[in-house]
């Protein structure tokens, strides 16, 4: 803490804007303007030290960083530098710049080249390349991919992937799954009607039941009273692989030198995650045949009838499964918790639903889900408040110019999009769910930076899986609230990163049925 103190002095954040005018238009300006901006060296951050760099921060009771609390120690940063922050001196791998400006963020993403580069997660990438090669050859889909083998990939995938057509046309698989998972409340309630303290994992098990679903049209039986262990084994693997990843990336990477005990467990997980998924790819290859009439034909199938590769189809299916669980129930959970400690907002999303589904077993359909705008406005207020993905960022793949600093290629700029959101200057009342501000009738809406909330990124790179996400947390909460008052009861919970942004302790959400 005293090392930042003296950096103070040097270098205060508010300082930061003054002294850049000059050229201060060209945030992100490329090469020929590269001379006139101010060097890199400038950029305000905390020193690193000699040898140790700034790695020794993420030290546990050496460093003032925890993990699990990048929030707050992002909140600090930008408290104490201002809008751009460079982290440098991080053993083993490039420097970060934080940004704390969606003007900033808007520019970088507007200038993106064909081929950017997101800086997440290099053990996955080396997993995929080196590790198991032979499983992945030339196909390593595209988390933790990039370059043209990225491209190639994510080319072939796109349209099914992001067409809104291709996600409606899965409504009824996932609300039937959202069914499955309302009807389970009842199994899981105590006498006080509440759930139990992994009701996480529940969602968890809803999350990967709806994949399943939408990517190979398998019914895994995740919410069944006995449930096949291979899908907890499945469960427990991804969040053993979330939770290291920030691990490998942040702390001295010695698993790029040795089989460290992490590195181990990691490496573990994903052949637990690949081995259980490549099971059930294989059974829906397989039984595809036999595919009931009426039942829309899987994701997997479409990839195939447009490529006509198992190995596309099936990598697709895998990066699906390794973060399309975790992302998804976690975002569920938020927004659960948050309707429940919001009374009076829960009470008008009610109203919404009783409207839009009158009868208890009014189907749920993409017309009535189009009906239901303050529902969709509960969940953009939630990723708002607390986006499970705290932040996102691109590696520089050429030298450049952001806010008046030149940065040269290979820096990982970082968007600090919790820190961002929760700001009084994008976002009025910022601290209150405030679920209106979505609404295009509220004046507040029109305010409303399109940088400044991005929970699913932005450009080419944008998440493969929003639109099943979206409709996935459209459908659960609809059935939810239709079936549901959700209570709790305890004392407030903080967030914290666990590997997702989520509510820091046992979800004891309390299920009171509505009288019909
Ligand atoms: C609430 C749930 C989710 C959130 C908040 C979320 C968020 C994100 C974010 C922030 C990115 C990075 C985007 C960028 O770099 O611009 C991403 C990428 C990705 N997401 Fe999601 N995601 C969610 C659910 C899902 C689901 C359900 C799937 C699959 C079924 C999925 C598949 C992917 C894939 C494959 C990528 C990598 C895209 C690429 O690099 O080309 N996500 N997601």
């Amino acid at each position: 803490m005293n090392y930042f103190k003296s950096a103070r002095r040097l270098v205060r954040g508010s300082a930061n804007r003054g002294i850049f005018s000059e050229v201060e238009q060209g945030v992100f300006e490329r090469d020929s303007n590269c001379k006139k901006a101010l060097p890199y060296e400038s950029v305000p951050g905390p020193k690193p030290l000699p040898v140790l760099g700034n790695t020794w921060r993420f030290i546990p009771y050496v460093g003032d960083f925890e993990i699990e609390h990048i929030d707050k120690v992002s909140e600090m940063l930008y408290k104490r530098y201002g809008k751009i922050v460079k982290m440098e001196g991080l053993l083993g791998r490039p420097d970060m710049l934080f940004l704390f400006d969606p003007d900033d963020i808007e520019r970088v993403f507007r200038q993106e080249d064909s081929l950017p580069y997101r800086p997440s997660m290099p053990s996955l990438n080396y997993y995929k390349h080196v590790y198991r090669k032979e499983f992945f050859g030339e196909h390593g889909g595209v988390i933790a991919v990039h370059g043209e083998k990225w491209q190639s990939f994510r080319s072939k995938v796109n349209q099914i992937m992001l067409q809104p057509r291709t996600a409606k046309m899965y409504v009824r698989a996932i609300a039937s799954t959202a069914q499955e998972f309302v009807d389970r409340i009842e199994v899981l309630q105590n006498s006080y009607g509440e759930m139990p303290r992994d009701f996480l994992n529940e969602l968890h098990k809803w999350s990967l039941e709806s994949i399943a679903k939408v990517a190979l049209d398998v019914r895994l039986g995740c919410l069944d009273e006995k449930s096949p262990p291979d899908t907890q084994r499945l469960i427990d693997a991804v969040n053993v692989f979330f939770v290291n990843v920030p691990v490998l990336e942040l702390k001295i990477p010695f698993w790029r030198v040795f089989r460290t005990p992490t590195f181990t467990k990691y490496i573990e997980a994903l052949d637990t995650i690949r081995r259980i998924c490549m099971k059930y790819i294989n059974k829906s290859l397989t039984e595809s045949d036999k595919q009931s009439e009426g039942n829309e034909i899987s994701l997997l199938q479409r990839v195939l009838r447009l490529e006509n590769d198992t190995r596309i189809a099936s990598i697709l299916a895998l990066d699906m499964f390794l973060v399309g669980i975790d992302t998804t129930s976690n975002a569920a959970a938020s927004i659960l918790y948050q309707l429940a400690i919001h009374p009076d907002k829960q009470k008008i999303l009610k109203e919404e639903v009783l409207r839009v589904l009158p009868e208890i077993d009014t189907p749920i359909t993409s017309e009535r889900l189009e009906q239901m705008q303050y529902l969709k406005a509960c969940i953009k207020e939630t990723m708002r408040l607390y986006p499970v993905v705290i932040g996102n960022g691109r590696q520089t793949t050429s030298e450049c110019i952001i806010r008046g600093y030149h940065i040269p290629k290979g820096v990982q700029v970082i968007f600090q999009h919790y820190v961002i959101s929760n700001q009084e200057e994008y976002f009025p009342k910022s601290k209150e769910f405030l679920p209106e501000r979505w609404l295009k009738s509220c004046p507040f809406s029109r305010e409303c930076h399109p940088f400044a909330s991005l929970p699913f990124g932005f450009g080419k790179r944008m998440c493969l899986g929003r639109r099943f996400a979206d409709l996935e947390l459209q459908t659960l909460l609809a059935k939810v609230v239709r079936n549901y008052t959700v209570e709790y009861n305890y004392q407030k919970l903080d967030y914290f990163i666990h590997p997702m942004y989520t509510p820091n302790g046992p979800l004891r959400l309390k299920f009171v049925k509505n009288k019909e």
